[in-house]
């Protein structure tokens, strides 16, 4: 009884937010925009972790019970967020005013049992940072009115933008979010990974073929590299950043179109600027701040990604777990990859697929997650399922 108020009891606390908010924060907010700022606490008096599974299972470390997040969590197959996203607020707007980015990274945990937060922004404020407009068109997806597509469309980018001014309302967010988290789970922050953000800033938002970003590789290859390093070096610092203003771990999403790339060309525009990230990133931050590289679709490269500096490879759900387990060795952590569509199973379905996923997996240096994300479709009561499928078995396996 008590336990089905709950999601009425989140959606009311999403809809009094979001009439606090709303007086405040309607029209001023277009991209870019003056933000309050927040008061940021320095990293020693935020406070301390009491959950830390996952930042010891990403950095190898024993832990009594896999750890458990999903890609996208927070989202639209969660009733309280769509209440906040109809009542009119653009998604870029949650993103940039940072109580709407906190309460709604914050609502998967007033939900379920995750054991991470990840932070409310999306990977295309790098563009937008650069100087590049991104809108984010419902139904459609993101979408890039000004593509970059040949060389000579390159000096439009803003190579080195002020972080902090173009991208601090994401500080102010991690900042409060770890604020108000106070402890209970480690905060995720993250960026695109170079090769997926060119993707989007070349084919102007989603595209079948990536044929446009393909070709501007053959035909430009030096331009290529020089917007990918650009993108290279505002990514690391925009990481760094995150960290100073309170994430725990971060997370490099290669999401779209190195599927799409040879493996030659794989290695030449994709992989070196993941790993640079990683190795800068790792210089300035601390190693009990674990790096994780999620890199979809290209199964071939992850014993190469394991010699890199990232703590954790994000497994997509296509990859067989023992063999990646065999190709990367004791080197990196592993998460992932559960198909996301077994999320629309019946519940003994889903514990069926976890127990099974764990097996492969095994139960250390592991942190479950799906092999993508939650779709907007996605029933709640399916993901509390995942979530608690993964804690109750992995404990069970740990016990024997
Ligand atoms: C490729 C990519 C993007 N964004 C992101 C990726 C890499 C991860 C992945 O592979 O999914 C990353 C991202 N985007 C979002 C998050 C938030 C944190 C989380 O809960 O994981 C994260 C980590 C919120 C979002 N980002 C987006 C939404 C939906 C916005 C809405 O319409 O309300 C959310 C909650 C929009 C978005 N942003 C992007 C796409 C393709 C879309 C979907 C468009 C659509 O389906 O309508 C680009």
């Amino acid at each position: 009884m008590v336990k089905a108020l709950v999601p009425l009891l989140a959606v009311a606390a999403a809809a009094m937010a979001m009439i606090a908010l709303r007086q405040r924060e309607k029209k001023k907010h277009a991209y870019p925009f003056k933000r309050t700022p927040i008061k940021r606490l320095p990293l020693d008096q935020l406070p301390r972790l009491k959950n830390d599974l996952l930042v010891r299972a990403y950095l190898g470390q024993k832990t009594e019970r896999v750890p458990v997040w999903c890609m996208r969590q927070a989202g639209r197959h969660l009733p309280e967020f769509r209440a906040l996203r109809e009542a009119g607020y653009d998604f870029f707007t949650m993103c940039q005013v940072p109580e709407l980015a906190v309460e709604v990274s914050l609502q998967p945990l007033r939900r379920y049992a995750t054991d991470a937060v990840i932070i409310f922004c999306d990977i295309l404020v790098v563009p937008q940072a650069m100087g590049m407009e991104v809108k984010m068109v419902s139904g459609v997806g993101p979408v890039l009115p000004q593509p970059l597509r040949t060389p000579e469309d390159l000096a439009r980018l803003n190579k080195k933008p002020d972080i902090e001014a173009t991208l601090g309302y994401l500080m102010d967010a991690l900042n409060l979010a770890r604020q108000e988290i106070n402890g209970q789970v480690p905060l995720i922050g993250f960026s695109g990974a170079p090769f997926t953000l060119f993707t989007y800033m070349v084919e102007g938002g989603g595209s079948r073929t990536k044929d446009k970003v393909k070709s501007f590789l053959y035909k430009y290859p030096q331009a290529a590299h020089e917007a990918l390093q650009a993108i290279t070096d505002v990514c690391v610092e925009y990481l760094i950043a995150q960290y100073q203003a309170g994430a725990q771990a971060l997370q490099i999403f290669e999401s779209v179109g190195a599927e799409y790339l040879t493996q030659d060309h794989f290695y030449e525009f994709a992989f070196p600027y993941l790993a640079q990230i990683a190795e800068r990133v790792r210089e300035a931050v601390p190693a009990t701040v674990p790096l994780v590289g999620f890199s979809k679709g290209t199964q071939y490269a992850y014993e190469k990604l394991s010699y890199t500096k990232y703590d954790c490879l994000s497994l997509d759900w296509q990859s067989d777990p023992t063999t990646v387990r065999e190709q990367v060795g004791g080197r990196v952590s592993l998460q992932g990859n559960l198909d996301s569509a077994a999320i629309y199973a019946a519940p003994e379905v889903i514990r069926e697929e976890v127990s099974k996923m764990l097996k492969k997996f095994g139960t250390q240096g592991y942190v479950a997650n799906l092999g993508h994300g939650c779709a907007p479709d996605f029933s709640p009561e399916n993901v509390d399922t995942f979530i608690k499928s993964v804690q109750q078995i992995s404990f069970e396996m740990n016990s024997v």
